[in-house]
This record gives structure tokens, sequence and C-alpha cells, in this order.
């Protein structure tokens, strides 16, 4: 029986090795992470992320052919192929700072494998990370270990909110290899895990290099895509266009296509900002500062579309915030998911605060642990001082009650059903809504009596203001 360990019990490595265990009853599976904690919940009915879907293909598996463990150099020495799907994030400190792929887990990791394997293993990056770095762990892992190994490039192309559909049918899965024999086998071996399920003219093989640098195109292109069309929003604004009429036109051109054209409060999640700043640095480090700041673009966009819609609340609310009640819909970076990470209710939240605006939070999925840490980290004072501004409510109801505005910073479906009419009453007039989404029925909404700003679409009269 083949033995595959991942090492990295996240958003990556737990729905990817749950799908590989479901879809390939011949191999044993195991998850290692060096937090008991988060393998602990793993093993319980209450899994360290939300995922639809998740939750059902674990509890066929589990304790069949997948585990979840902490005992990571157990898992390391059992298996024949080690995925590594541990975090790289911005480097906070040092050089590159700001930008670069912090890579200090990924090193650890491959340190571990190299110091406790003692026979031949297969290697897979699953991490995403720079380029070339498949050339460094493979030195590291020669130079240290005791063994043979071959690395792999298999970067992950999974949305989070739709991660097991896109397991099931990813559009490609990319393995990059080096070209000579042992290379190539290796690459055979992992491409036979994937044929279990994915059809083989969708599993394509690349060498190392031309792998690793695609997977920070593909996320680059994609963000893109946002910045855009929220850059086009801006021109809606002004014009009385209307985004979605515009991305629906152009999208209808079978050479751009409908998707990634959604205007919005701007991109979040831990990926997007994350990897463009890594092209970005990797541009700067090749002596292509023109080719970086091209990219660049697509991040400083971003920041510059959450501002915008931060300050529509302020100039609607008749330029000033302080002491209202604004409830904050959904917290998540996206809907489906109860991940934060770069959610832009973080940034919308930190500028209500400075504003000393009273902020209701409501979102269905984000456990409020993490909010009160995600607002600590970037508001420069004490969370006593942030919770005397804030509340976390339990429905959507609660937060909009008495409010003076309503954001919405997620398009979770359950928005769409509140009774808005039942809000209405209740909330101080002129009564506002700022869906940063373009998720409600907007036509409805002005028909109760609401003020509505929605992302470049034409202005009420009493936000054409600015
Ligand atoms: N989140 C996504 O949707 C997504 C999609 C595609 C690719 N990626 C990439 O996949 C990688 C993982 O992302 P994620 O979102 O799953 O991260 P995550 O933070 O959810 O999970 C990483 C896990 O690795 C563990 N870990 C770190 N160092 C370790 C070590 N030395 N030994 C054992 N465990 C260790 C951490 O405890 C953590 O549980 C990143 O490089 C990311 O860019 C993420
Ligand atoms: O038209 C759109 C599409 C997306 N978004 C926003 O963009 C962000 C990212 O969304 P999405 O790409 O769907 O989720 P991620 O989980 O971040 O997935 C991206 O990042 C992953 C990590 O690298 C990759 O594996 C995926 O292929 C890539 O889509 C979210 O805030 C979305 O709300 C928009 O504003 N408008």
């Amino acid at each position: 029986m083949v033995k595959i360990a991942c090492i990295g019990a996240g958003y990556v490595g737990g729905p990817t090795m749950a799908m590989i265990a479901y879809k390939c009853p011949d191999i044993r599976v195991t998850v290692l992470d060096i937090s008991s904690s988060r393998i602990a919940a793993w093993n319980s009915n209450n899994l360290p992320i939300y995922e639809p879907g998740l939750m059902e293909i674990v509890e066929q598996v589990r304790g069949k052919n997948l585990f979840f463990s902490d005992q990571v150099d157990q898992g390391i020495q059992e298996a024949d192929i080690i995925f590594v799907a541990v975090n790289t994030p911005t480097k906070k400190l040092g050089l590159g700072a700001g930008r670069a792929a912090d890579l200090t887990f990924w090193e650890l990791a491959a340190r571990r494998i190299a110091s406790v394997a003692t026979t031949p293993k297969i290697v897979v990056e699953k991490s995403t990370v720079p380029i070339k770095t498949a050339e460094a762990i493979s030195s590291v892992l020669h130079a240290a270990g005791k063994t043979s190994f071959s690395v792999l490039s298999n970067p992950e192309f999974l949305a989070e909110g739709t991660a097991i559909t896109d397991l099931t049918m990813p559009d490609r899965v990319l393995i990059g290899g080096t070209m000579d024999e042992k290379g190539i086998k290796a690459a055979q071996a992992l491409a036979s895990v994937y044929a279990h399920w994915v059809p083989r003219e969708r599993i394509l093989t690349t060498n190392v290099w031309s792998s690793e640098l695609s997977k920070l195109v593909a996320n680059s292109f994609l963000a893109q895509r946002v910045s855009s069309i929220n850059a086009v929003s801006a021109i809606c604004e002004k014009s009385g266009a209307d985004v979605d009429e515009v991305a629906r036109a152009v999208g209808m051109d079978s050479r751009i296509g409908p998707k990634f054209l959604k205007a919005s409060v701007g991109f979040g999640g831990s990926c997007f900002q994350k990897d463009i700043l890594n092209l970005v640095y990797l541009c700067e480090s090749m002596g292509l500062a023109d080719v970086a700041e091209y990219f660049h673009w697509v991040v400083k966009m971003n920041d510059l579309q959450k501002q915008k819609f931060v300050e529509r609340i302020i100039h609607g609310l008749f330029n000033t915030v302080t002491s209202k009640k604004i409830a904050l819909l959904g917290f998540a970076f996206k809907k489906d998911t109860g991940d934060t990470r770069e959610s832009a209710a973080i940034e919308i939240c930190r500028r209500l605060i400075e504003e000393k605006a009273q902020i209701a939070i409501y979102d269905p999925k984000v456990e409020h642990e993490q909010i009160w840490s995600d607002l600590s980290s970037v508001c420069p004072v004490e969370l006593v001082e942030i919770q005397k501004l804030v509340t976390i409510c339990s429905s959507a109801l609660e937060a909009c009650s008495n409010a003076h505005a309503i954001a919405v910073a997620t398009e979770w479906d359950e928005f769409k059903m509140i009774d808005f009419e039942k809000v209405y009453e209740t909330m101080s007039k002129p009564s506002f809504i700022f869906d940063g989404r373009n998720v409600l029925d907007h036509a409805a909404l002005r028909k109760i009596g609401f003020v509505v700003y929605a992302i470049g679409k034409p202005l009420d009269p009493m936000l054409n203001v600015v």
C-alpha cells in the first residue's frame, strides 16, 4: 500500500488529503501538524476549518485510510510520498519584508524530513513558493539527508468555499519535476495518485520552475481581473454606467470570459496579495522594475478600493460617523468560509474604529475570537478600547437594529433573505445601505426608503456629492 503524508493540516493540507484518501482507498494518508490542537480538531466533529462538503468526506474516510497526527517524525518515516503544505506568509521582518515569501516553515519542514527519513521519499511542494524553492529545498535534503529524495512542485489551485468541488473536478493538476530519469519517475508516481479520479489530459507535467511560476501567475491574473473591474467601477460611478452590465457585456467575449469580473469592496484571502507581492519581489530581484511595478498596481488598486468604500460611508453619513452605529454584515474574505485572512472587513473596521464609530459585526461562520484577534492586530489601541466601539452579534437583525447604516462586506447568501422592511423600521433616518458586494436587491431597498450605495452603480442623489 502506498503511504502518503502531508506536513501542514491547514486549508490546503486538510481538504486535499481528505480528497486523496476518499478517491484512493488503496492509499493510506496521514496529515501531520506541529499544532496538537489543530490535529485534535481534525479528529473531532468540529473541524478547524469550515468548508462546504468537507465534513461529509472526512467522516467517510477518517480512521480508515485518512489519519490526522501530531507525530510528525513517525509520519515522515512511514511515508513514500510527503506533501508539504505549510504556510508561506509574506515576510514581516528582514530582507524583502512586506513582499518576499517567508519560507521559514517550509525550510523547517524540509530539515525535519532530512533528519528523520531513512527510506527514499518523493517530497511534493504543495505550498505556494517563489521560483527555485524546490531547488533550494533539494539542496537542503541532499546535504543533510541519509537517503535519496525527489522533489516535485505540485501547486494547489483550490479556492476556499468551493474547495471540495475544485478538488473533485480540477481544471488541471500541475506537476513540475526535473527532466532526468529519477524526476520523470517521481512525477509519474504522483500523477498516478491523481489519475484515480482526474482525467489524464488534465494532469500536466512540466519543469519545476515553470510549475512554481505558473501558480504565482495564475493568482496574479485572477486578482488583476478583480482590480480591473474595480477600476471600471469607479468610472461607472462617475458616468452613470452599471458595472454589472459592463462586466456582462465584456465577459460574453469568449476571449475574456465571465468569471472573476464581480466588482467588490476589494479582494481578500491569504493568497492573492501575498502571491502578487511575492511575484513583485521576484521581478525586482531579477532587475525587472517595470514588470514589478505593473503587477504591484493590482495590489495598490485593491488597497484604494477598500479605502474608497470606507470614505463613501463616512461622506454618505454627512462626513462624520463618530458615535453612529454601523452594522457590518460579513467578516470573512468571501462567502462559505470562516477565513478572515486579508479580509476587506478588517480594513473597513480599522478605519471606522479610527473615526470612533459604533460597529456591530455579524458573520455566520467567523469565530468571535478571530474577529477580536484581527482587530487587535490592526488597531493601535488595547482590546478593551476596541470593545467599547465594537460588538459582535449573533444575527444580522441584531446587528442592524437601530443602526444608522448597514455595510455589506461579504456576499453571504443569507443576507439576501434579511427582512429589510423590519430592519428599516428600527433604523435612524435617513437609513443607509452600503453594499460592498452588490448582492442585495437595490430597487426593493430604495422602495422601502433606504439610501443605497452599490459598487459601480448609478449613485443615489444623496450620495452624489463626492
Ligand atoms: N488557503 C488556500 O486556499 C490555498 C490555496 C492554494 C495554495 N495555498 C498555499 O498553501 C500553503 C498552505 O496554506 P494554508 O492556507 O493551508 O495554510 P494554513 O495556515 O491554514 O496551514 C498551514 C499549517 O501548517 C502547519 N505547520 C507550519 N509549519 C509546520 C511544520 N514545520 N511542521 C508541521 N506543521 C507545520 C501550521 O501549524 C498550519 O496548521 C500556503 O503556501 C498557501 O499559499 C493556499
Ligand atoms: O469576481 C470576483 C472574484 C473574487 N473576488 C474576491 O477575490 C478574493 C479571492 O477569491 P477566490 O479567488 O475565489 O478565493 P481564494 O480562496 O483566495 O482562491 C484564490 O487563491 C487560492 C490560493 O492561492 C488559489 O488556489 C485559487 O485558485 C484562487 O482563486 C475574495 O475576497 C473574493 O471575494 C472578487 O471580489 N470578485
